[in-house]
């Protein structure tokens, strides 16, 4: 059974590269990092590449050596202060160095056809917050998917129904995220994907909010 599936041809994806924002942690359910190798395996499965925040630690290791072993490439970027292998760990594949958190996320945003979510802190919420709004705004319409091991982001799914209930989330947007309890489901799903929001910034002005973006920066450094 094991050989069989071995020798099954690679399902086709419409996604060449996704970024999968999780946990610097490995938290405390095992079944966490059971569902960030699971969804390396999708990824390596269909063909698809990972960017990431690149280094070993926590879920962010686990998925990123299921990519890297299966044979797909891997991209992590990484802020210049965090590349200390002490603070992050090694990071299998190509590392791509920029100067700051910003540039991370912008870099990672840039790389990828899709976003994915697994359970994580602070630093996960961040990314995938950032995403949805920047698709929300239409400055980007790719899929953002939610994976939701064990109901870990239950109570995350119910504040934004309550924030569409009072008004402060259109319904239309309440649909950029794709949940789902397995990685097999959620690929599927972010595969079937129609943006259906209407955004209000163009992806030019992305662009240029982009390069304005550096052009402050390297001002500021000055
Ligand atoms: C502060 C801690 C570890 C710092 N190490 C990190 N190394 C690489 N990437 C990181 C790190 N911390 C945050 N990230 C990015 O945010 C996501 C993980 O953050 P979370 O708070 O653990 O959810 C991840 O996707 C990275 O891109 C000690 O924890």
């Amino acid at each position: 059974m094991e050989n069989q599936q071995q020798h099954q041809p690679p399902k086709k994806s419409r996604f060449r590269r996704v970024c999968v924002f999780c946990g610097s942690s490995p938290g405390k359910n095992p079944n966490y990092q059971h569902a960030a190798i699971q969804l390396g395996k999708q990824l390596v499965e269909r063909n698809i590449d990972l960017v990431y925040g690149g280094g070993s630690i926590g879920l962010m290791g686990l998925v990123s050596q299921a990519v890297h072993d299966g044979g797909r490439h891997v991209l992590g970027v990484i802020p210049k202060t965090l590349m200390p292998r002490e603070i992050t760990g090694e990071t299998v594949g190509e590392v791509k160095a920029v100067s700051g958190m910003h540039q991370r996320k912008a870099e990672m945003a840039r790389q990828a056809d899709a976003f994915i979510a697994l359970p994580g802190g602070y630093g996960t919420l961040e990314e995938l917050l950032e995403v949805i709004t920047w698709a929300q705004l239409g400055i980007h319409d790719k899929p953002v998917g939610l994976l939701n091991v064990d109901g870990y982001y239950n109570s995350l799914l119910s504040f934004i129904d309550k924030a569409v209930d009072e008004g402060f989330i259109a319904p239309a947007a309440r649909h950029i995220i794709v949940s789902a309890h397995t990685a097999q489901e959620l690929m599927c799903l972010l595969e079937d994907y129609e943006a259906e929001h209407s955004g209000v910034a163009s992806k030019l002005s992305w662009e240029m909010e982009q390069q304005l973006g550096y052009t402050v920066k390297s001002e500021i450094s000055r």
